[in-house]
């Protein structure tokens, strides 16, 4: 992403070039939702279920399938975010693993988000709100009646809920990040609701 910036000068075009790999990985997070449940590591199912479901759609359905919004600045604020996040993350999981974990990654993991998670989440909410006006201009996704299973499915007011659900959501994400940074950084016993 910096080598594109830097070279075109511009954040345009710079989710065409990055596309195919953020595709790739983010699918392969479901991954991270099947470790949780089958216990190859101790991390809340619900938690993880939230921040991996919400980005497959934030990929998927969202920023894959709305081609005009795909040059939003709202994407770059998450890309950039997701991104600093996960290369923060896997060096931290990486280091732990090879018991030598630097106390800079561990600061990282338990500090970046602070800020990034925020940063990460007003992106997606601006793209999922950018694309609202297409998606209401096209009828995208969405299921109108009368047909014969009687069913509709409106995707504009789809995203609106979805909008709506990060108001309890994301506090969540974020107080559980906070508590996990008091533990780890602090040392201090942590009560998790959903464990
Ligand atoms: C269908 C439509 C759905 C729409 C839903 C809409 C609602 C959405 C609301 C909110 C959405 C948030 C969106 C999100 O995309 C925004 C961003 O991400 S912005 C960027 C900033 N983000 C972050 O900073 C994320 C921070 N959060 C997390 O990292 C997570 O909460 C999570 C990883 C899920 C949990 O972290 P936690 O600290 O609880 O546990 P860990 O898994 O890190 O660690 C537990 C122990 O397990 C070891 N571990 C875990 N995984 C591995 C691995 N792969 N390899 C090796 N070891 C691993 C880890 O070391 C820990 O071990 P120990 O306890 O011994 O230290």
């Amino acid at each position: 992403m910096v080598r594109f910036y830097m070279e075109k000068g511009t954040h345009r075009g710079l989710y065409k070039s990055i596309q195919k790999t953020l595709k790739f990985f983010q699918t392969f997070a479901l991954l991270e939702i099947v470790h949780c449940l089958i216990g190859i590591v101790p991390t809340s199912v619900l938690v993880t279920g939230v921040q991996v479901s919400s980005r497959i759609f934030m990929v998927w359905l969202v920023t894959h399938s709305i081609k005009p919004i795909q040059n939003e600045e709202s994407v770059v604020l998450f890309l950039v975010s997701w991104t600093v996040t996960e290369i923060t993350r896997y060096s931290f999981y990486t280091f732990s693993l090879l018991n030598h974990l630097p106390y800079f990654i561990k600061w990282a993991r338990y500090n970046f988000f602070i800020i990034l998670y925020p940063v990460g989440v007003a992106g997606e909410l601006l793209t999922i709100y950018a694309a609202l006006p297409y998606v209401k201009k096209t009828g995208m996704f969405s299921i109108r009646l009368p047909n014969k299973y009687n069913v509709s499915f409106d995707y504009y007011y789809f995203l609106l809920i979805t909008m709506a659900s990060y108001i309890p959501l994301f506090p969540q994400l974020y107080f559980h990040m906070l508590r996990q940074r008091r533990k780890v950084l602090h040392g201090e016993a942590v009560v998790e609701k959903d464990e």
